[in-house]
């Protein structure tokens, strides 16, 4: 029997192609939920899903009886409910390494344009508005040789520290709960409480998972435990921060500017505040989106899928207690 498998987030034709010559392949890149009654009839019958963005819930897996893996083409998995897809005995694999390093240059892209104002001050250029020199109002603050205090020392958190360090002569702080002997080492990176580190920081970027733990792991006590003039990057997830509280500080200058590529919303409703201030940088979800790096995402979810309905260990599984219970 030739299996299903659903692909909810656009892919190259090529690699379409090439999941079409082995499975049968319903491919709906444009859906933004899985409600539709035409998409329901789909997953229905599904064998594999493949995709982003979309929250898969234990009731929506009550609607896929069929269901064996998911192949997200993403790193972070706050999307699915992993503890019950490891129940239900389904496989859900991610999507690591691949897209580190680009993911770090959006976060280093952020770190440069809020400091140096980079998009408020283009913006007056297309506008017309540059009229005389820029004088001391408009002017940002240095990025090299200041302090980058990581929360998150993994993957994508290591790629920022390294570009901060040995590209911008940094000092690296970190927050976790183990420490990381090979970054002290080559980074000279420090490792300290949170609040030390949010104390101490002229730059805070947040590359933690979205989790139970982390969920508003950054409120109203710890802007304020921020310097004034810091800048605080967010490249992980929205939820990790209490926006409504980071929007207070940066209003009431509690954080001087902030870059962000996500949001506890997604798109940024257009009456976010967010979307106002002149010392936010927001991006729209695009740590990854670059042409290389989604196509090698994409890669390595139709390699994981196809490995996983083919009953072989995939490359990067994220539940793998599935595949020992399976053999
Ligand atoms: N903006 C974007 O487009 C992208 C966002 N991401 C986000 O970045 C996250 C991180 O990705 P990777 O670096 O590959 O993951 P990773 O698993 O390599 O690194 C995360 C690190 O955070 C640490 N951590 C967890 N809780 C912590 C806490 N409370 N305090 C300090 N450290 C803590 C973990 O021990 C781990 O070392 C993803 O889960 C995803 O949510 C990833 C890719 C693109
Ligand atoms: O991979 C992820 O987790 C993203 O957010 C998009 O690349």
């Amino acid at each position: 029997m030739t299996k299903r498998i659903l692909v909810f987030r656009e892919i190259n034709d090529d690699q379409l192609a090439a999941l079409r010559s082995e499975f049968q392949v319903d491919y709906l890149p444009h859906i933004t939920g899985f409600d539709d009654p035409e998409v329901l009839e789909v997953l229905s019958q599904a064998h594999g899903l493949v995709g982003a963005s979309l929250k898969v819930t234990p009731e929506l897996l009550d609607k896929a009886p069929q269901l064996e893996a998911i192949a997200s083409i993403s790193v972070g998995y706050d999307n699915y409910p992993v503890a019950e897809l490891t129940r239900r005995g389904i496989l859900l694999c991610n999507t690591p390494d691949v897209l580190t390093e680009t993911t770090a240059d959006t976060g280093f892209l952020l770190i440069m344009c809020t400091a140096r104002r980079a998009t408020e001050l283009a913006e007056m250029v297309r506008q017309g508005r540059w009229t005389q020199n820029v004088g001391k109002e408009l002017f940002g603050s240095d990025v090299h040789g200041k302090t980058l205090g990581m929360i998150g020392m993994g993957r994508i958190g290591a790629a920022i520290a390294r570009r901060g360090a040995l590209g911008f002569n940094m000092k690296i702080l970190y927050s976790m709960a183990s420490p990381k002997p090979e970054l002290e080492q080559s980074l000279g990176a420090q490792r300290l409480e949170l609040d030390a580190l949010l104390e101490q920081s002229d730059i805070v970027c947040v590359t933690v998972p979205l989790s139970a733990q982390t969920e508003k792991l950054i409120g109203a006590e710890q802007f304020a435990r921020m310097k004034p003039e810091a800048i605080f990057v967010n490249v992980a997830r929205g939820k990790v921060v209490d926006e409504a509280a980071m929007i207070q500080a940066l209003q009431d200058g509690t954080l001087h500017a902030a870059g962000l590529d996500v949001f506890e919303t997604e798109p940024l409703p257009a009456d976010s505040p967010l979307t106002q201030m002149s010392n936010v940088v927001a991006l729209p979800h695009i740590g990854s989106a670059t042409h290389e790096t989604r196509t090698a995402m994409a890669q390595r979810a139709i390699d994981n899928i196809r490995m996983a309905l083919n009953g072989e260990q995939p490359i990067s599984p994220v539940n793998g207690e599935v595949l020992a219970q399976t053999s």
